[in-house]
């Protein structure tokens, strides 16, 4: 039976080195990081049991402490690696991910990626 369950995280707020530019590098910038995670969350709730549960909060720490470790150039790196986190380390099958720079285009609201990998 095709799974559809999910555990999301919306505007998870990150102050990362990223950018092409030298001035860039120089700087931390804001990034807005969602995540649509495929997760079964129907043993979590037959049992009650957080043990069973994708923890939301653990997720975001572990990406903010990715994308906040090291430097990158291009939301691209730092959307697949996120992905390879979710898919690698949580072992969910599935994940979207949207990583957007509101600074970057001054006449813009917000730009970014979205992309969308599942386990092989
Ligand atoms: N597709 C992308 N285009 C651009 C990126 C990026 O990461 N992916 N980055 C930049 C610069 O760093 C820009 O954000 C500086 O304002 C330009 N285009």
């Amino acid at each position: 039976m095709h799974m559809t369950d999910q555990v999301f995280i919306e505007g998870l707020e990150c102050q990362a080195v990223i950018g092409v530019f030298e001035w860039e590098k120089q700087i931390r910038q804001r990034l807005l990081i969602d995540l649509v995670i495929q997760w079964d969350n129907r043993p979590a709730a037959a049992a009650d049991d957080y043990a069973h549960a994708l923890c939301y909060d653990t997720v975001s720490k572990a990406v903010t402490a990715l994308v906040e470790q090291q430097p990158h150039e291009l939301v691209e790196t730092v959307a697949e690696k996120i992905a390879a986190l979710i898919l690698e380390r949580f072992g969910a099958p599935g994940v979207q991910v949207r990583v957007a720079k509101p600074g970057a285009v001054a006449n813009a609201s917000t730009v970014g990626v979205r992309i969308e990998r599942r386990a092989s």
